[in-house]
């Protein structure tokens, strides 16, 4: 008998959307090369859906509305969970667990908040829990934190992991465009959910940025701790200021390992604006397009480039992970348990050192620059390089810093705008991914 002839390994899909049907169809076409890399057949055992009359592509059969029921079945080894939201999927899925059930989601949002409870369920029962999908899409990321890197120490996770924001700020700088008239563009072309609120406000990235902050840092971070900030506030003036200077704006997720004067070391996380050089690897990362910058101290440097949405670039990673949780199966053996033993302290942001690009229209005369550098310097602030350019009787000033803490900059910020000679604060963003 091979491998592939083994005992089946029966799947319960719940959700067959955007992502759960393109899992449904490769199951379905590609069955007889998945069972021979999983080394038993890997078979739908049932298809939870929440209208099951709107599905007339799938096996009758399979189909149900009741998740709840078919996440227990004697019937099933592993539920593939696409539905997405918090409750109630965050019962079947523990309940799963509890009964044995290795569990494959893309849910972000799940994970990002209840993580721990999950792991502890599948520690309990012995079961897998894997999410490959959740972050970054088809981008192979959190299985090279979990595994290939977990004899490294990482210090820093980067990236661009939200599609729709990218493409909205990538437009913005092609065309120079506001943020409102370039999001009702997005949503016409279908790049922009009809709901763009987590997206563009920050959530789905800041979801992101905690499950990537938890496995890089080996301590428990939840989306609450994650600093977040959208991109509605960003103006075609600030990516006008970005271009000056040979930059471009970029919604990051920032996750880093701080060590304070003391040794002390903690975790930030964030998810705000930043202005990057258009040098930099991330600055070339358009449209939809996901990027990752890895650095850990034996490996250097590493990138990670590719889909992070769509039905069949998400469905790779999802099938994938089903794989492997079959390949488990077939041997006897569990992947990668939660790995949280650092359990370092989460820094608030206004503790996170920082670096500050600021563009000011000012008074042209005697003593204008001085009174500008004089509130830096007092909240201890250092500047790193200062633009003057006139334009008629004012003139336009562009301060950027070295790093300090983020507090400071503000406090800094907010002292400037109620100077007499600073006519208007254009913008004010933070830079990354140069010297500092
Ligand atoms: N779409 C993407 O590009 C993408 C990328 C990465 C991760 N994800 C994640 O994948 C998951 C699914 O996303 P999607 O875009 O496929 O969503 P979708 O809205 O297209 O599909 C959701 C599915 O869940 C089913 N469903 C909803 N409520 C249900 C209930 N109470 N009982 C049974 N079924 C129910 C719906 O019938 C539908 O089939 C989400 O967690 C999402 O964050 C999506
Ligand atoms: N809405 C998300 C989907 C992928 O998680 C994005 O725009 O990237
Ligand atoms: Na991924």
């Amino acid at each position: 008998m091979s491998a592939a002839e083994g005992r089946p390994i029966r799947v319960a899909l719940l959700g067959c959307g955007t992502v759960g049907g393109e899992v449904a169809r490769l199951l379905t076409e590609q069955a007889g090369e998945l069972a021979a890399r999983a080394g038993a057949p890997v078979e739908l055992a049932g298809i939870a859906v929440r209208r099951p009359d709107k599905h007339p592509e799938l096996p009758p059969e399979l189909l149900t509305a009741d998740a709840e029921k078919l996440v227990t079945s004697d019937d099933v080894d592993v539920v593939v969970e696409l539905v997405g939201g918090i409750e109630p999927v965050r019962g079947w899925l523990l309940a799963a667990l509890e009964a044995g059930k290795s569990v494959v989601t893309a849910n972000k949002a799940l994970l990002a908040e209840h993580s721990a409870d999950l792991f502890e369920a599948a520690d309990a029962a012995g079961a897998d829990l894997y999410f490959e999908a959740a972050v970054a899409g088809a981008i192979p990321l959190l299985r090279p934190l979990r595994e290939s890197l977990a004899g490294d120490r990482i210090t820093r996770v980067m990236g661009i992991v939200n599609g729709t924001t990218n493409y909205i700020l990538s437009a913005m700088d092609s065309t120079g465009a506001g943020y409102a008239e370039t999001l009702d563009e997005a949503s016409r072309l279908g790049y922009a959910e009809a709901d763009p609120t987590a997206d563009v406000d920050g959530y789905d990235a800041a979801s992101k940025a905690a499950i990537l902050a938890s496995l890089a840092f080996h301590t428990r971070v939840t989306a609450s701790d994650v600093h977040r900030e959208g991109i509605a506030d960003v103006t075609a003036a600030d990516l006008a200021a970005a271009r000056m200077l040979g930059r471009t704006v970029k919604l990051l997720a920032i996750c880093e390992r701080v060590t304070d004067d003391d040794g002390v070391e903690s975790v930030s996380a964030r998810v705000h604006p930043v202005m990057i050089p258009r040098s930099h690897q991330l600055a070339g990362v358009g449209g939809a397009f996901n990027a990752v910058y890895v650095e850990a101290d034996a490996a250097g440097e590493l990138m990670f480039y590719g889909q992070g949405a769509g039905g069949a670039p998400t469905a790779s990673a999802v099938l994938g992970d089903l794989v492997a949780v079959a390949r488990n199966r077939v041997v006897g053996g569990r992947g990668p348990r939660e790995s949280a033993h650092a359990a370092l302290p989460v820094r608030p942001m206004g503790q996170t050192p920082t670096r500050y690009h600021v563009s000011l229209s000012v008074a042209d005369r005697a003593g204008v620059l001085a009174q500008v550098a004089q509130a830096f310097a007092a909240h201890g602030v250092s500047i790193a390089a200062v633009r003057q350019s006139d334009v008629g009787d004012r003139a336009s000033l562009v301060v950027v810093t070295h790093q300090a803490p983020d507090a400071a900059l503000q406090s800094t910020v907010d002292e400037i705008g109620r100077l007499d000679v600073v006519h208007e604060v254009v913008s004010v963003m933070r830079v990354e991914g140069e010297d500092q």
